[in-house]
C-alpha cells in the first residue's frame, strides 16, 4: 500500500460531502489543502513546452451525448437507451431518435509522476472520457486543460501531438516487424532536425525499455497478445510524451503480464524511463486489477454510467465506501467489491444492497423488508434529470450504483479543477504547455512521403507477393494461354484475340478493386490512429501509397501476361507485349482505385461488399460487350467502366499489321467472305467498336486511377478516429 498522503486524503474528504460530514472536516479548509498540495507541485517545475516535460492534465464538467436514431442499424443500442430502466445517463426521447448522455460533469485531474487508474464497469464512460482527453473525440461542453491551459478549438489539433494514446486495439501494418514498426514511427514522429542514427538508437531505447528484444525482428502477426500491447505501448513512448492514455493495455493478459505491465507504467510515470528526463502523467483505464494492483495506483477516478462516483487515492476510496455503509469486507479483493458495486442492475440481483424508500411516510426498509444497513442519510434528489428512480407501487427502488452516483459531489472537484486552471493561467511562471511549436506534425511533407513510400514498398510486398496471389496468376495465365493457345493471326481469330483483351482486362480490374477494398479496412484503422497521433498528412499518405504500389502492382499482371501472351502468340512483336502489360497495370490501377473509393466512403463491410458486387457488374455490362444494342438512354454508360478504355488501349495496338482474310466471315463487312486480302488495322478496330486514340484511352484510365482516390482521401479526412 503507498505512503497515505495527508494532501490526498484532504481532496477525497473535500469531494465527498458525507465523507466531509461524517469527519467533521470543514469542506472550505479541504479545498485549500487540495488545492495548495496541486500547486506546489506544479509551481515547482520549469516549463519549456517541450514534450518531456511535466504537465498536469485536468479536465471539468465535461459532458458528452450522443444522438441514437431508433430505426438504423444500431437498434440494440436505440432500444437499450429507449427501454424504460432506471438510469443515470439519460436518454431524452425525440421524435424517431434519443439523447445519450455518455458522460456527465466529469471533473478530475492526472498529475505528473503518477498513475490514475479509471475504473468502472463496461460501457460506464471510460473509452469516452480518455477520447474526449485525448482530443480524439468533441465533447459538448466541459473544459480539459493542460498546465492551467484550457484547451480547445485549434489547440485541441496540436494537443492530440502531444498525448500519447494508447488505443485499446492493438493496430498495426501486421506484416512490419516491430523494430521497422518503430522504425518508421520514429521517422514519421520524431523531429525532423535528428539524424537518422538518434531516431534508430531512441528505437533501440524503446526497445529495451519493453523488454521486445528477443521479438524485434519477428513480424508483428506472429507476436503474442502482450508482445503486441508492448508494441503499441512502444509506438505512443517513441516520442517520448509528458502524457499518456491507455485504454485497457491489460485486457487479454493473463494476470502475471497485467502486473508486470502495469508496474512498468508506474516506473516510467516516477522516472520517465531510461534516457528520459522528468515525469510522466499516465491514465489508463483498467478492468478489475488484483488487490495490490489497485492499491499501488497512485489514485482512481470510478465511473459509472457516465457519472464519476469517487476521486481519489486507493485508500481513500476503501473510507469513502465505508463512510456510504457499502465497506469492502475483510479479504475482499476492493476492485471486485467496486465492481460489484456498480455493476447494473445490483439492486434486482442483491437485495442487500437496495433501499426502498416509501414515498408517502419517506421511510426506508430494503427489498427483503428489513431496515437498510448501507444507508445512514435520505438519498439527495437526482443532479442530472430525476429519472434514475423507478417508481413501484408508490416506492421508490434504488440501487447502490444510483445511491453513489448521487452521494459524489462533482461539482465541488470541478470548482478545484477551475481555481486550479485559473491559479495557473494568471501565472508567470507555467509556460504555454504547447510550446512555440504551431504545426502539429514534427516532419514535413517530404519527409513523411519518403518514409511512407518505404513503408508501403514493404508493406505491400508481403501483402502482394503472398504465395496464394503469385500461384492464381500463374495459373491464370497458364488456363487462358490454353484456352487462347497459339491463335493464327488471320480473319478468324480476330474475335478471340479481343475477348483475350476483354478477358485479360475485366479480370485485372476486378481483381484490384476487391483486393484493394478487403484489405483497405485494415489499412483505414491504421491511418487513422497515425493520422490522430499527427503522424502525417494524409496527402503524404496517398502519394506515397500510389508510388509504391504501382511497381509492385505490376508483378502479378507481368506473370499473367508473360505466360499467357507468348502462349496464346497474341503478337510477335515484344513492344506490343510490353505496352499491353502497361495497359494492364494501369487497369489494375483504376481498380484498386474503385476499391479505395468503396472502402474509404462505405464502412460497414457487408454495405461495401454490396456495394461492390453491383459497381463492379454494372460496370462490365455497361462496357458494351454483353449487350449489343444498349437501349439509347443508356449509351453514354459505358464512357464510365474502366474496362472499355483498358480494352480499346490495347487492340489498336495488338492489330497494327493488315488481317489476313481467310473466308471464315468473321470480319464480313471488310473481307466480304473472301479468302484473299486483308483488312486494313484501323478497318478491324473500328469494327470490333474501339473508339479514341491509344493516347486518349490511356489517359482516361490513368484519371480512372486517380479521380476515385481523390474522393477517397477526402472522404478519409472527413473521417475522425474516435467516431464510431
Ligand atoms: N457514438 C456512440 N453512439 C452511441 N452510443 C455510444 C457512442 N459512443 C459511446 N456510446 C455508449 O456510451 C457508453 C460508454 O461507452 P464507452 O466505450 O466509453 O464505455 P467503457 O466504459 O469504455 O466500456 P468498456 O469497458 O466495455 O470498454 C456505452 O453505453 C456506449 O454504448
Amino acid at each position: 500500500m503507498p505512503p497515505e498522503s495527508s494532501t490526498d486524503r484532504l481532496a477525497s474528504d473535500t469531494i465527498s460531502k458525507t465523507n466531509a460530514d461524517s469527519m467533521d472536516i470543514h469542506k472550505t479548509q479541504h479545498s485549500v489543502s487540495f488545492l495548495d498540495a496541486t500547486d506546489v507541485d506544479s509551481n515547482d517545475k520549469t516549463f519549456h513546452g517541450s514534450n518531456n516535460e511535466p504537465l498536469y492534465l485536468r479536465w471539468s464538467r465535461l459532458h458528452k451525448s450522443v444522438q441514437i436514431k431508433e430505426n438504423n442499424s444500431g437498434m440494440l443500442r436505440g432500444s437499450i437507451a429507449a427501454a424504460p430502466v432506471p438510469q443515470s445517463n439519460a436518454s431524452v426521447h425525440n421524435q424517431g431518435s434519443s439523447q445519450k448522455i455518455i458522460l456527465d460533469a466529469v471533473s478530475g485531474y492526472a498529475a505528473p509522476g503518477e498513475v490514475l487508474a479509471m475504473m468502472g464497469p463496461s460501457g460506464s464512460g471510460k473509452t469516452s472520457l480518455l477520447n474526449c482527453l485525448s482530443g480524439r473525440t468533441p465533447y459538448d461542453s466541459g473544459v480539459v486543460s493542460v498546465n492551467g491551459r484550457p484547451l480547445g478549438g485549434q489547440d485541441m489539433k496540436r494537443l492530440m501531438a502531444k498525448i500519447a494514446y494508447v488505443r485499446q486495439a492493438d493496430i498495426f501494418f501486421e506484416h512490419l516487424t516491430v523494430r521497422d514498426q518503430l522504425g518508421y514511427t520514429a521517422f514519421l514522429r520524431l523531429p525532423e532536425a535528428w539524424s537518422a542514427q538518434t531516431k534508430l538508437s531512441e528505437v533501440e531505447r524503446v526497445i529495451r525499455l519493453l523488454r521486445l528484444t528477443k521479438v524485434a525482428d519477428s513480424k508483428i502477426q506472429l507476436l503474442s497478445g502482450g508482445e503486441k500491447k508492448r508494441v503499441n505501448i512502444g509506438t505512443e513512448l517513441l516520442t517520448d510524451p509528458s502524457i499518456l492514455l491507455l485504454d485497457e493495455p491489460t485486457s487479454g493478459l493473463d494476470s502475471t503480464s497485467a502486473v508486470a505491465l502495469i508496474r512498468m507504467l508506474q516506473d516510467l510515470a516516477k522516472s520517465g524511463g531510461p534516457g528520459t528526463k522528468g515525469t510522466k502523467t499516465i491514465v489508463t483505464s483498467i478492468h478489475q486489477p488484483s488487490s495490490a494492483l489497485f492499491r499501488s495506483f497512485d489514485r482512481l477516478i470510478m465511473l459509472a454510467e457516465g457519472h464519476v462516483v469517487f476521486f481519489g487515492t486507493p485508500y481513500d476510496s476503501l473510507h469513502y465506501l465505508k463512510t456510504q455503509k457499502v465497506g469492502c469486507p475483510d479479504g475482499y479483493n476492493a476492485a471486485d467489491h467496486w465492481m460489484d458495486l456498480l455493476v447494473k442492475d445490483s439492486a434486482i440481483e442483491d437485495s442487500t444492497t437496495t433501499v426502498i424508500i416509501d414515498a408517502n411516510e419517506g421511510s426506508k426498509k430494503s427489498e427483503t423488508g428489513e431496515t437498510d444497513k448501507h444507508f445512514s442519510s435520505d438519498p439527495v434528489q437526482s443532479k442530472s434529470t430525476g429519472q434514475i428512480r423507478k417508481e413501484t407501487n408508490h416506492s421508490v427502488v434504488m440501487s447502490t450504483r444510483e445511491r453513489l452516483i448521487q452521494a459524489w459531489d462533482s461539482e465541488a472537484v470541478a470548482e478545484q479543477m477551475d481555481s486550479c486552471v485559473e491559479r495557473d493561467s494568471n501565472s508567470a511562471t507555467v509556460k504555454d504547455p504547447l510550446g512555440e511549436n504551431v504545426s502539429k506534425y514534427n516532419t514535413g511533407w517530404m519527409l513523411q512521403y519518403r518514409t511512407l513510400v518505404h513503408r508501403s514498398l514493404k508493406n505491400s510486398r508481403s501483402a502482394i507477393f503472398t504465395p496464394i496471389n503469385i500461384i492464381k496468376s500463374c495459373a491464370l495465365g497458364l488456363v487462358s494461354g490454353l484456352l487462347w493457345f497459339q491463335m493464327s493471326y488471320t480473319e478468324s481469330r480476330v474475335f478471340d484475340r479481343s475477348s483475350y483483351f476483354f478477358f485479360t482486362m475485366t479480370f485485372w480490374v476486378f481483381d484490384a478493386m476487391f483486393q484493394s477494398f478487403m484489405a483497405f479496412p485494415q489499412e483505414r484503422t491504421v491511418i487513422l490512429k497515425e493520422r490522430a497521433s499527427g503522424s502525417y498528412r494524409l496527402s503524404a499518405y496517398f502519394m506515397g501509397k500510389t508510388t509504391s504500389e504501382m511497381p509492385t502492382r505490376l508483378v502479378l499482371p507481368l506473370l499473367y501476361m508473360i505466360i499467357s501472351f507468348f502462349m496464346a502468340s497474341i503478337s510477335n512483336k515484344f513492344s506490343t507485349f510490353i505496352a499491353t502489360t502497361l495497359i494492364s497495370l494501369l487497369s489494375v490501377m483504376a481498380g484498386e482505385s474503385i476499391g479505395l473509393f468503396v472502402g474509404a466512403t462505405i464502412y460497414d463491410m457487408e454495405k461495401g461488399m454490396t456495394a461492390m458486387t453491383v459497381i463492379s457488374l454494372a460496370l462490365a455490362l455497361l462496357g458494351g460487350f454483353f449487350v449489343e444494342n444498349v437501349p439509347s438512354f443508356l449509351q453514354w454508360a459505358k464512357f464510365v467502366s474502366p474496362f472499355k478504355y483498358a480494352y480499346d488501349a490495347s487492340l489498336p495496338l495488338v492489330f497494327d499489321d493488315p488481317v489476313p482474310c481467310d473466308g471464315s466471315g468473321a470480319l464480313e463487312g471488310i473481307c466480304g467472305g473472301s479468302d484473299t486480302g486483308f483488312a486494313q488495322p484501323e478497318e478491324v478496330v473500328a469494327y470490333l467498336g474501339v473508339q479514341g486514340s491509344v493516347g486518349f484511352n490511356v489517359g482516361i484510365l490513368i484519371v480512372f486511377g486517380l479521380m476515385p482516390r481523390y474522393v477517397a482521401y477526402l472522404a478519409l479526412r472527413a473521417k475522425k478516429e474516435g467516431d464510431r
